[in-house]
C-alpha cells in the first residue's frame, strides 16, 4: 500500500528530529567545555596569582592578570551563555520543529523549492536549511497568500514565486497530529484550532496562525507612524508582539529589547503579555505605563492614578478644560510660552548659603538674559551655569577671610586637621600658610551643597513656571473657542496651584508640567529608543502623544487602538485620528484597518457590536457558541443568587469567570457578598496585581486588553449605565467575553443594550 501523506511527513519530521538531537549534543558539549574552561581559569588563577603589592611593578602585573583572568571568563561566559540559549531553543524544536510547509517554484530555477517554517531556524550544514524562522523573507509568502504568484519583501527588493503547495501541521511530541493542504492564506481550521483554546492568565504567541492583515503589521519596516484601528479582539496586542519579535530578528546585532518601549494601559496586562516574547526566544521590551513614566520622572509628586482618573467626576466646564489641556493647541500653547522664555518670564530663585541670598534670583536673571538673542533655552541655561560656577571660585578667598571661617579653622581637632592633609598632603612654609591651606578646605566644603544647586538647576523653578504658564495661557489661547469662560479658567488654575503646594498632580496637568520643564532645561529627549509601540491609543491625549513624540525623537511609532473602546475620552476619540494625522509625515503614515473580531463566538460579537452606534465596523469569525444571556433581578439579592448560579455552570463547563463591575467600590461590595455566600473569588483591586486562576472580580478600567472564558457583567442596571457616553465602556466589558457572557441587572436594565436586536440574546 503506497505511504499516506501523514505517513510520508512523519518520516521527513523523523528525520529532522534526530538531526536536532545531534545539534543538541553539540550544544551540550559546548556548554561542558565552556563549564570546565572556567573553572580551569579559576584554578589555574588561583595557584599562579600572588598578590605583589610590594612594588609598583608588582601591582602592575598583578592589575593585568586579573584583567587578562576578567577577559577570558568573560568569553568562557559569552559562549556558554550562547551555546545555552540554542540548547534551549532546539529542546523546543525537538518537539515541535515546524508547523507549515510551502512548495514554491522561483523563475528561472529549474526545481521547485520545498521549505519547512517553524519558530527558528535550524541548518544542519552551512546554509542548508531544515527549518526556516517564521521571520525569514521567503516565510511571509505562507501567511500573506493563496496558491500561485505570491511576492514578498527581500532586503534586496521585492520577488515573487509561484506557490504549489502550503501544507500546515499539528505537531505534538515529535508526532504528527493532523496534516491538511489549505488554498488559504492559513487554514480555517487551524485558526479555529487555535481559538478554541481555553483562557490562560498568559497571552500565547499566534505564530503559527497569523492572518494577512496581521502579518503586514508584523512586518513593516517604513512607516514612520504605523496606526492600527481594530476592532475589539482583532488581534492588534497579538499582532504587536509578535512585530516586535520580528524586528529583533530582522535588525539582529542592530536593535536591541532594550530599544523598544510598549505603552500599555495598565500594569495588569503588561503582566498577562510578558511570555509571549520569551516563548518566541526573544528577551521582553521596556513596558511601562503612562502613569509609570510620568511617575518616575516625578518621584516627589503624587500623581492621579488611574482609578481615581476614572471614578472623578467632573462638571461640563471642567470637562471643556480637560479636553483643552489633552488638545495639541495646548501643546502648541505650551512650546509657544517655552519659546518666548528666551525673551523674558523666566522665574528664577534666589541660591541661599547660611540662611542668606548668596546668588540672589535678580542677579540670576540678569546673567541669564545678558546671552544675546540667538542664545536658546537650553544655551541660556548652561551659560547662566558656567557665569555662576566662575562667580562662586571667586568667592572663596573672600569667604576663606570670614568671622566664620576664622573660628572653624580654630576649631578643628586634631583628627579633623590630619584628615584635611591626608587628603591633600603638603608641607607648610608658616602659620599663615596653614590657615589658608585649612581655611580653603572648609570654604570649598561649604560651597558644596551651592555648587550642586548651580549644576542642577535649582534656581529654576518648574512649580512657579508651571503656574505662570497656565495663568498666561489666557493671553495664548482664545478660550472662547472653547467654550471656556475666563473665571473657569481661573479657577481651574487655583485648584492646579493648590495640587502643587500639597503635592500633587492631575493627569492632566502632569504632561504640560513635563514638557515644560523639559522644554527650560533644553531637554532633547531619549534618543536611544528606536520603536515606540502604544496600546489601547484611544485613552492617550494628542497631548500625551505629542510629548512621546518629542520625548522619543528618533523612534518610529506603532500605535494601536480601537476607537470603540475609548473610556475615558470618550467622544473625543475621533478627533484624536485627526489630530495624529498633523504629526507624522503623511508619505510616512501608514494606516491599518482590523475588523474581524477573533476573541469572541459569532453570537458574542454581534451581540456587542449591536451595543456600539456608529461604531468603527466589526466582522464576527464564525464560531458557534450560546447566544449572551441577560437576566434583570427584582432584588439585589435575587442578581446575587443568579450569579452564584451562573458561577456554578461556569465552573461545570470548565470555563473561567470574569465578574466586571463598574467601579473598584461596587467591586469590592460585591466580593464581601460572595464570601458571605461562600464563594471563592479573587478580587483584583489594584493593577500591581497578578490575575489568579479561578474565578476573579474586576473592575472595568483594568479589564482593559484582557480576555476571559466567561464574562458576568455585575450589575449592567439603568442606574448605573445610563448615559450614552458609556455605550463604548459598556463595550468594552461585554467585549472581554470568549464563549460566554452573561448580563446581571437589578430592577431595570440599562437602556444602552436597546440597539441590540432582541434575537440576539436571551431575555431570562
Ligand atoms: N491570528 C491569530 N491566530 C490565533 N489567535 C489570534 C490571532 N489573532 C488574534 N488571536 C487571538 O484573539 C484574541 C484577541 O487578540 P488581542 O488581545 O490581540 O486583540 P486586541 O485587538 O488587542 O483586543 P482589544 O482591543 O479588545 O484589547 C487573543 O486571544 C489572541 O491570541
Amino acid at each position: 500500500m503506497a505511504e499516506t501523506i501523514k505517513q510520508q511527513e512523519q518520516k521527513h519530521l523523523d528525520a529532522v528530529i534526530d538531526k536536532i538531537k545531534v545539534a543538541e549534543q553539540k550544544s551540550q558539549e559546548r556548554i561542558d567545555q565552556a563549564t570546565s574552561d572556567e573553572s580551569g581559569i579559576r584554578k589555574n588563577f588561583e595557584n599562579d596569582l600572588r598578590l605583589k603589592t610590594d612594588s609598583y611593578e608588582g601591582m602592575m602585573e598583578t592589575a593585568l592578570s586579573v584583567r587578562q583572568q576578567q577577559q577570558l571568563l568573560g568569553e568562557r561566559q559569552n559562549s556558554w551563555q550562547h551555546a545555552t540559549d540554542e540548547l534551549q531553543t532546539l529542546k523546543k524544536m525537538e518537539q515541535t520543529p515546524y508547523f507549515a510547509r510551502i512548495d514554491f517554484h522561483e523563475q528561472g530555477e529549474p526545481k521547485t523549492e520545498k521549505i519547512y517554517i517553524g519558530l527558528a531556524s535550524f541548518s544542519d550544514e552551512p546554509d542548508r536549511f531544515l527549518v526556516y524562522d517564521w521571520r525569514a523573507p521567503i516565510s511571509s509568502v505562507y501567511y500573506d497568500g493563496k496558491l500561485g504568484d505570491v511576492s514578498y519583501q527581500t532586503p534586496d527588493g521585492e520577488q515573487t514565486v509561484n506557490v504549489k503547495l502550503k501544507r500546515q501541521f499539528q505537531i505534538e511530541n515529535g508526532v504528527i497530529k493532523t496534516v491538511f493542504d489549505t488554498e488559504e492564506a492559513v487554514g480555517d481550521q487551524m485558526l479555529l484550532d487555535a481559538l478554541s483554546e481555553q483562557s490562560d492568565t498568559k497571552m500565547k504567541s499566534i505564530v503559527t496562525t497569523i492572518q494577512k492583515e496581521q502579518n503586514q503589521i508584523i512586518r513593516d519596516t517604513k512607516s514612520d507612524l504605523l496606526f492600527v484601528q481594530g476592532a475589539a479582539g482583532s488581534g492588534k496586542t497579538a499582532a504587536v508582539l509578535q512585530r516586535v519579535a520580528y524586528l529583533l530578528y530582522r535588525y539582529r546585532g542592530k536593535l536591541t529589547s532594550g530599544q523598544v518601549i510598549l505603552f500599555s494601559p495598565n500594569q495588569l496586562f503588561n503582566d498577562y503579555i510578558d511570555q509571549v516574547l520569551p516563548e518566541l526566544g526573544e528577551q521582553n521590551m521596556i513596558q511601562m505605563t503612562y502613569y509609570q513614566y510620568a511617575g518616575r520622572r516625578l518621584p516627589k509628586l503624587k500623581i492621579e492614578t488611574l482609578a481615581q482618573r476614572f471614578s472623578e467626576q467632573y462638571t461640563p466646564a471642567e470637562q471643556r478644560i480637560d479636553t483643552l489641556k489633552g488638545s495639541l493647541a495646548f501643546y502648541d500653547a505650551v512650546t509657544a510660552y517655552a519659546n518666548h522664555l528666551e525673551k523674558e518670564d523666566m522665574i528664577f530663585r534666589n541660591i541661599n548659603f547660611r540662611g542668606k541670598p548668596f546668588f540672589t534670583k535678580e542677579k540670576i536673571h540678569d546673567i541669564y538674559y545678558s546671552f544675546n538673542e540667538n542664545y536658546r533655552l537650553f544655551n541660556r541655561l548652561d551659560g547662566t551655569r558656567e557665569q555662576l560656577i566662575k562667580m562662586l571660585n571667586r568667592r572663596i578667598s573672600s569667604e576663606m577671610r570670614t568671622k566664620w571661617v576664622e573660628e572653624a579653622v580654630q576649631d578643628l581637632s586634631r583628627e579633623e586637621m590630619n584628615q584635611m592633609k591626608g587628603e591633600d598632603p603638603q608641607e607648610f612654609e608658616d602659620g599663615d600658610k596653614e590657615f589658608q591651606f585649612y581655611a580653603r578646605k572648609i570654604v570649598m566644603k561649604a560651597f558644596t551643597p551651592i555648587r550642586q544647586a548651580v549644576v542642577r538647576n535649582r534656581f529654576l523653578s518648574i512649580n512657579s513656571q508651571m503656574v505662570h504658564m497656565l495663568r498666561s495661557i489666557p493671553a495664548i489661547i482664545d478660550l472662547s473657542d472653547y467654550g471656556i469662560s475666563k473665571e473657569d479658567w481661573k479657577s481651574s488654575v487655583e485648584r492646579a496651584i493648590s495640587d502643587i503646594k500639597h503635592g500633587r498632580m492631575t493627569l492632566s496637568n502632569v504632561s504640560a508640567y513635563l514638557y515644560l520643564y523639559d522644554k527650560m532645561t533644553g531637554k532633547k529627549g531619549e534618543r536611544d529608543i528606536r520603536y515606540v509601540f502604544i496600546d489601547e491609543i484611544q485613552d492617550y491625549t494628542p497631548f500625551q502623544l505629542a510629548y512621546l513624540k518629542f520625548s522619543f525623537p528618533r523612534a518610529r511609532f506603532t500605535l494601536l487602538g480601537d476607537l470603540n473602546q475609548a473610556i475615558f475620552t470618550k467622544e473625543n476619540s475621533k478627533t484624536l485620528l485627526d489630530e495624529l494625522s498633523t504629526m507624522f509625515d503623511p508619505d510616512k503614515t501608514r494606516v491599518v484597518q482590523l475588523t474581524q473580531s477573533y476573541r469572541s463566538t459569532e453570537q458574542i460579537t454581534d451581540f456587542t457590536r449591536h451595543i456600539l452606534v456608529n461604531g468603527e465596523a466589526v466582522m464576527a469569525f464564525d464560531r458557534d457558541g450560546d447566544l449572551p444571556n441577560i437576566s434583570v433581578g427584582r432584588s439585589r439579592e435575587a442578581t446575587l443568587q443568579r450569579l452564584v448560579k451562573q458561577i456554578n455552570t461556569n465552573e461545570a463547563d470548565k470555563e473561567t469567570t470574569a465578574i466586571i463591575g463598574k467601579s473598584l467600590a461596587d467591586c469590592r461590595k460585591l466580593a464581601g457578598k460572595l464570601k458571605q455566600a461562600g464563594v471563592k473569588a479573587t478580587l483584583i483591586q489594584s493593577e500591581n496585581q497578578r490575575l489568579a486562576p479561578g474565578v476573579i472580580i474586576v473592575p472595568s478600567f483594568l479589564a482593559k486588553g484582557l480576555e476571559f472564558d466567561a464574562v458576568v457583567v455585575w450589575e449592567a442596571s439603568d442606574a448605573e449605565y445610563h448615559d450614552d457616553d458609556e455605550r463604548q465602556l459598556l463595550y468594552t466589558i461585554c467585549s472581554r467575553a470568549m464563549h460566554r457572557l452573561t448580563i446581571l441587572a437589578t430592577d431595570k436594565l440599562s437602556p444602552l443594550f436597546g440597539t441590540v436586536p432582541t434575537d440576539e440574546y436571551v431575555m431570562e
